[in-house]
């Protein structure tokens, strides 16, 4: 039997933080000990609609939270102002953060990692928790090798508040690894509308669509002479996270530095 892990969910009214008090609700070894929410404080998690009937306190403040409640992990799926805010809470408060709350820059990540080696804690930051959005990230580095041209097009649900999305900033970094730096497109090209060539990362454009009935979707193309490659991936819904959020829970325990992306702690 597996050993027990108390959890604390940030953002449990969410589309995210939902699936997630489910996966909990759902998994045996873990218990759902607190949720902080951004309103509901001193109610019961049951008491809050479509929630299952468990009994853990809701707090709206992370810091009061974790003052007062013993746990292992925090999930934190808010927003990247707060997600930021309640990683280095965690630490402080010793307790193991899993963070798929989108946002984050590599100064912050810089700057939290070596918060957790000080404090000799695991945590984790994974852009997106969906395996087949990993197998993308890392097929598409393999295609960089041979394609150094390549545009990024991620498409999501209007409710998004950051552009570009995690995962695509995430891709770029890792074809970046290892592709030497390029300019694209012609020398000079004009934008005759601004932002129809998209955001630029390092030479990679990324453009951002978002629309309602979209959940999470990109696309990297890749442009040679006479040919294109496109990596896709699709998550239809929420569900297709869950399986990654699991393992970060249970990897983080293990780990005394931050993690940053599901890719180095898969198999
Ligand atoms: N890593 C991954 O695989 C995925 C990451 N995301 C990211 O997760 C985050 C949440 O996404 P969604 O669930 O779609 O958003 P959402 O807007 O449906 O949910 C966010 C929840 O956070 C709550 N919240 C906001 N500020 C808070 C605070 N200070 N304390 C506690 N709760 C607070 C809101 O009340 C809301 O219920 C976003 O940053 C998104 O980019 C989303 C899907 C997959
Ligand atoms: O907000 C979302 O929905 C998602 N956010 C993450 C991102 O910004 O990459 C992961 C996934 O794309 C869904």
């Amino acid at each position: 039997m597996k050993e027990e892990v108390r959890l604390i969910i940030a953002g449990p009214r969410g589309n995210m933080g939902k699936e997630a008090v489910k996966l909990v609700d759902e998994t045996e070894h873990f218990v759902l000990v607190a949720a902080v929410d951004s309103k509901n404080n001193g109610k019961q998690l049951r008491e809050l609609p479509g929630m299952p009937n468990i009994d853990a306190p809701v707090y709206d403040d992370m810091k009061t939270c974790l003052e007062e409640v013993e746990a292992d992990v925090l999930i934190d799926l808010t927003t990247p102002e707060a997600g930021k805010r309640h990683l280095e809470l965690a630490l402080d408060h010793h307790v193991r953060p899993v963070v798929g709350t989108t946002g984050f820059t590599d100064s912050d990540v810089k700057r939290l990692r070596e918060k957790a080696e000080e404090k000799e804690i695991g945590a984790i930051v994974a852009p997106n928790f969906a395996v087949g959005a990993i197998l993308m990230m890392k097929f598409s580095q393999m295609a960089a090798k041979y394609f150094q041209d390549v545009e990024i097009l991620e498409m999501h649900h209007d409710r998004k508040l950051d552009a570009p999305s995690g995962t695509a900033q995430k891709t770029a970094s890792l074809i970046n690894e290892v592709r030497p730096f390029k300019k694209q497109g012609h020398p000079e090209e004009k934008e005759e509308l601004i932002g129809a060539r998209g955001g630029e990362v390092e030479g990679i454009h990324i453009h951002s669509v978002r629309l309602p009935g979209l959940v999470a979707h990109q696309e990297v193309i890749f442009g040679g002479t006479g040919q294109t490659l496109t990596i896709r991936h699709d998550s239809m819904n929420r569900q297709s996270f869950m399986p990654g959020v699991k393992l970060a829970v249970e990897s983080v325990l293990q780990l005394k530095t931050l993690v940053y992306g599901l890719e180095n702690i898969m198999e």
